[in-house]
Formats: structure tokens, sequence, C-alpha cells
């Protein structure tokens, strides 16, 4: 079974962001607070995407996490590559401000069934289509902590791309899916994430999941929503590795200060 290789260094700043050396992100920024570290997550993306009234937060929140900066300065700095949603949530004045600066603006308004979100991933898809999807990273920030049928809808996007690297965030902890395809190594950051952590099947049971490097470690053990999850774990070494018969959700904190 093949090994895939996980590790946040996109949460850290650009000349100590080695390993691994050749993944291409991109951000999609949704429509709730902004991480304060999303300048950092800025600056990593080659493609970066508003998801329909996220484009209201880069506008609205960009300014305040950088409050010594020139607000104008910084909203043109901060230029969306692409609005793409049903465009429902979007402020007028926002949309004529990007667009006038040369963002791509697409409306999906026809297209009722699949989120804002599901219309990004599938918009950098689109993007990389000559790259090699192993090395794409896309980072969904704002994807936490608000409305929970939002919550779920985001990581459902997870388990419907499941072949493409994503990682939602919030100001306090990431998630990304580990596919059974593969055997999983997470290099931890322990700067920036840690040490709380968890390992949750969802929809699918796990016959078997066994773990390295964590406090409680899993040894074929079978997990299930309305049985044992593992929830509250702690990273205890600097590679956790994770080996399993169902696709897993993994959480961590972040600790960014
Ligand atoms: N409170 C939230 N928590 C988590 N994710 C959110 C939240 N609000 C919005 N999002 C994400 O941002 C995307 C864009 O949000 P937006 O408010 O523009 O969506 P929407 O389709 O108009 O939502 P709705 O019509 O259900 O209010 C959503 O598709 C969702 O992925
Ligand atoms: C069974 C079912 N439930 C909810 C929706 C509504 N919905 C899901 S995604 C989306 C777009 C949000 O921008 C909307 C309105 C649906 N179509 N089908």
């Amino acid at each position: 079974m093949e090994l895939m290789s996980h590790s946040s260094t996109f949460l850290l700043p650009a000349p100590s962001n080695q390993s691994p050396p050749s993944l291409t992100y991109a951000l999609v920024v949704l429509n709730q607070s902004l991480p304060r570290f999303s300048p950092l997550l800025w600056s990593h993306a080659q493609l970066r995407l508003c998801a329909d009234g996220g484009a209201n937060r880069v506008y609205d929140d960009m300014p305040l996490l950088l409050p010594h900066l020139d607000a104008s300065d910084v909203r043109k700095r901060y230029k969306p590559d692409v609005i793409k949603g049903d465009l429902d949530s979007i402020r007028k004045e926002v949309l004529e401000f990007y667009a006038n600066m040369g963002t791509k603006v697409v409306d999906e308004s026809h297209d009722q069934d699949t989120t804002d979100l599901h219309k990004c991933v599938a918009y950098i898809c689109d993007w990389a289509q000559k790259l090699d999807k192993s090395n794409l990273c896309i980072l969904v920030a704002g994807a936490l902590g608000g409305r929970f049928d939002h919550e779920i809808g985001n990581i459902n996007v997870l388990y419907r791309f499941s072949t493409i690297r994503i990682i939602l965030l919030s100001d306090d902890c990431l998630i990304h899916l580990l596919p059974r395809t593969h055997r999983h190594e997470i290099h931890i950051q322990s700067s920036v994430e840690g040490p709380h952590c968890g390992l949750v099947p969802i929809g699918t049971p796990s016959g078997s999941t066994t773990t390295t490097g964590l406090q409680w470690d899993l040894n074929e053990t079978e997990m299930k929503f309305g049985g044992l999850i593992s929830t509250s774990n702690l990273v205890k070494e600097d590679k956790i590795t994770v080996q399993s018969d169902s696709d897993l959700l993994w959480t961590i904190t972040i600790k960014m200060p």
C-alpha cells in the first residue's frame, strides 16, 4: 500500500516551508470570520478563490487583520483571482470592486444542489487539470465553527473529492481526510499545531485502524459512530502513522500566535 505524507507547513512562514517540497496550494475563503493567519495562507497560495460571500470577508476583515497597513492598500493587495458561487451573499459593492480590478466572477446560481465550496473545488480541479493531483492541496479558510449545516456540508466536500488533498481550517483546528487507499504519515509541526487531535470514521465504520505516535494508539481497533471514535487524543511523537480499512477524518488543534 502506497504511503501518503501530510505536513501543515502552510502554517509556517514561506521561507521555512521546505517539506513536502512540491505542493501547489489553492486557497478558498468561505463566508465566515477569517482565521487570523489568513494572510499567511494567502501568501502560500498560487490561486485564491472566494466562495460567494467569502469575498465580503476578504473585503471587510483582511484590513482588520493587518491594522498597521492602509485599508485600501490591503484591499488592492488581497485581490481574489476568482469569485464563484450562487452569488446571493456577496454585496453588490464588493462584487463591483473586485470585478473592476480583474477578478473573474463565475455565477452558478442555476445550480442549487451543490454548495459554493463544492463549486470552488470543482473550479480548482479544472484549473489544475495538467498538474499531478497528488501535488495539489486546497486550503479552505473559515470552514468550521459556524452553522452546523454548513460545517457538515464542508466535511461532505472532503468525501465527494476524496482523491484531492483538501484541508478545512478555522482559527482553532484543521480537518482533512485520510483515504483508506493509503497508509499515512502525519509530520506534526509542533510549533503551530497539536497536541489535541482526533481520528473519526464518518459514514462507514472502520473494522480495523492502527496508529502510532498517539497517547491512545489504536491497534487493529474497530471504530464507528455510536461506538468508539477517537476524540480528545494527544500527539506524543513528531510523526503519527495511521492505517485503516475506512476513510478517516484527521483533526488537530492549531496554536498560532
Ligand atoms: N457559518 C458557516 N460555517 C461554515 N461554513 C460556512 C458558514 N457560512 C458559510 N459557509 C461556507 O461558505 C460558503 C459560502 O457561503 P454563503 O453564505 O455565500 O453561502 P450560501 O449558499 O448563500 O448559504 P445559505 O444560502 O445556506 O445561507 C458556503 O457554501 C459554505 O461552504
Ligand atoms: C435535498 C436538498 N437539500 C437542500 C438543498 C438546498 N441546497 C443545497 S446546496 C444549495 C446551494 C447553496 O449555495 C442549496 C440551496 C437541495 N438542493 N437539495
